[in-house]
């Protein structure tokens, strides 16, 4: 019983069985310094056969180097001549930050080089299944829950990591493109073109101009100043609303397009199943979708001082996945697993849930393609594709944002849509009790979320009849 708070920042080295499992970060060895004509001899001479994608920098590709024991992947950049400001590229940015925080949970720095024209190239870990985005959208078998869940926690303790770092680092661009998935399923996030390396009151992070992703950006940071690791929480809230939903933090396809508009409303009235995605069976324990909702809601609050902590969020969540672990369905299939094949070790197939076995669909160029959905989006057009294309950028009020728009196939024929930027909804008013709807779960341990005036709180502890009082 009790608020839930973390007290564990520094604890996930000794605390973190997945971490355990985790080989150290290529990074933490030295940082290499390629010539380019070895890049372009280990991309193939960057053709379309090594093409991976193409970001809002510039293209990434497939690399093979050290006669082929090394993997990477290569991102081709060219200075953002648009910004009249006088500051690192976003190349040389990521370059500067990965080489100082290697992090198993990250997508780490191997190397670096210049083009002809002085143009950066970084060379990274290779992920060979896609990003979180792909895995969400594109895939014809969406995740199943823990599978959501594990992935979601991985990304939150990627960004306490960060936070917690000395001195800290703040992504600036947490979202589900930027989170790619490794050999072993697992998240790591990468794409640092964007982030700061230092304290709030450093001269480098006061005078840098706010910048992020329209639809995952903190609609509180509007100036330098503004900027604190609750600008990474809202980011990480809209991610989270995107994994329980399975819709893009901006679609025209749904009213109100941002998935906080369309989504807090309905946790306000304790609409979670409105909200879940509905290619996939609901959760086995209904309780994890108002933990997951919830937390989401409160990250996503429009006073940045009122959400939680990213230790709070891994608490949560962590909370989250110990639920779904201990539900009698998901027990039951491990027990069943490790009967059939007792000679797999069960950690392999507790990382496997319901949905398992997805598999994302190659293009010739390898670059991941879009499949239809199984179900229809509440406006009942039936959505056939919906994928982030590369990103542009806009001014928001002297800042620069990137654009993710979201094209669509949608009767009309593709068309591109221009983005609003989303608001936040957090702030709730009354005062409210929500309990489980299926009282034939309830048990002592239920996990019962209150929603007091202005905020949500959650909370564990045994069921109870009678409202919350202030
Ligand atoms: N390390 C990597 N391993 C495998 N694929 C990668 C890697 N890094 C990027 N990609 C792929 O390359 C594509 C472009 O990535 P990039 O990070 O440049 O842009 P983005 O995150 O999609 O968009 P933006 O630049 O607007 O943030 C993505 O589709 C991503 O899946």
């Amino acid at each position: 019983m009790g608020y839930l708070s973390c007290n564990a920042e520094s604890a996930i080295a000794t605390c973190d069985p997945h971490f355990k499992k985790l080989k150290p970060p290529a990074a933490a060895t030295k940082i290499r310094h390629f010539n380019y004509t070895d890049i372009v001899a280990a991309a193939n001479g960057f053709s379309p056969d090594t093409f991976l994608g193409r970001g809002s920098h510039g293209r990434v590709y497939r690399a093979t180097f050290d006669g082929g024991k090394l993997l990477a992947a290569v991102k081709t950049t060219k200075h953002n001549t648009a910004s009249n400001i006088k500051c690192s590229s976003p190349a040389e940015n990521e370059i500067e930050i990965l080489s100082q925080v290697p992090s198993p949970r990250l997508v780490n720095l191997i190397g670096f080089s210049t083009d002809p024209n002085g143009n950066k190239l970084i060379v990274v870990e290779y992920m060979p299944n896609g990003s979180l985005h792909d895995l969400l959208h594109t895939t014809k078998k969406p995740p199943g829950w823990n599978r959501r869940v594990r992935l979601a926690l991985q990304v939150a303790k990627a960004v306490r990591e960060l936070h917690s770092s000395n001195p800290p680092v703040i992504h600036r661009d947490v979202k589900s493109s930027n989170v790619l998935i490794d050999q072993e399923w697992n998240a790591r996030l990468g794409d640092f073109g964007l982030a700061l390396r230092g304290h709030v009151e450093d001269v480098r992070v006061k005078c840098t101009p706010p910048a992020g992703t329209l639809g995952y950006l903190d609609p509180c940071y509007l100036a330098p100043e503004d900027l604190t690791a609750k600008s990474d929480v809202f980011s990480f809230g809209i991610l989270l609303l995107e994994i329980i939903s399975g819709r893009n933090a901006i679609d025209v396809n749904y009213s109100p397009p941002s998935v906080v508009d369309w989504a807090v409303p309905l946790i306000k009235l304790a609409d979670y199943p409105g909200i879940c995605d509905r290619r996939i069976p609901p959760p086995p324990e209904p309780a994890v979708v108002r933990l997951l909702a919830v937390l989401a809601a409160r990250c996503v609050r429009s006073t940045a001082e009122k959400r939680p902590s990213m230790a709070e969020v891994v608490e949560c969540l962590n909370l989250a996945r110990k639920r779904i672990r201990a539900s009698p369905i998901w027990k039951n299939l491990r027990r069943r697993v490790a009967r059939v094949d007792s000679s797999v070790p069960v950690v392999a197939w507790e990382e496997c849930d319901e949905n398992d076995g997805v598999r994302i669909g190659k293009g010739e160029s390898g670059k991941v393609s879009g499949v239809g959905y199984g179900s229809e989006p509440p406006n009942n057009n039936k959505v056939m594709r919906s994928k982030s294309s590369g990103s542009g950028y806009g001014s928001l009020r002297g800042s620069w944002v990137k654009m993710q728009a979201h094209q669509s196939e949608h009767g009309l024929g593709r068309r591109k849509v221009k983005l609003k930027q989303s608001k936040s909804m957090g702030v709730l008013q009354g005062s409210v009790l929500l309990h489980n709807n299926n009282n034939n779960n309830a048990n002592n341990n239920d996990v019962v979320i209150g929603l007091e005036m202005g905020q949500f709180v959650l909370r564990e502890e045994r069921m109870v009849e009678k409202p919350l009082v202030n």
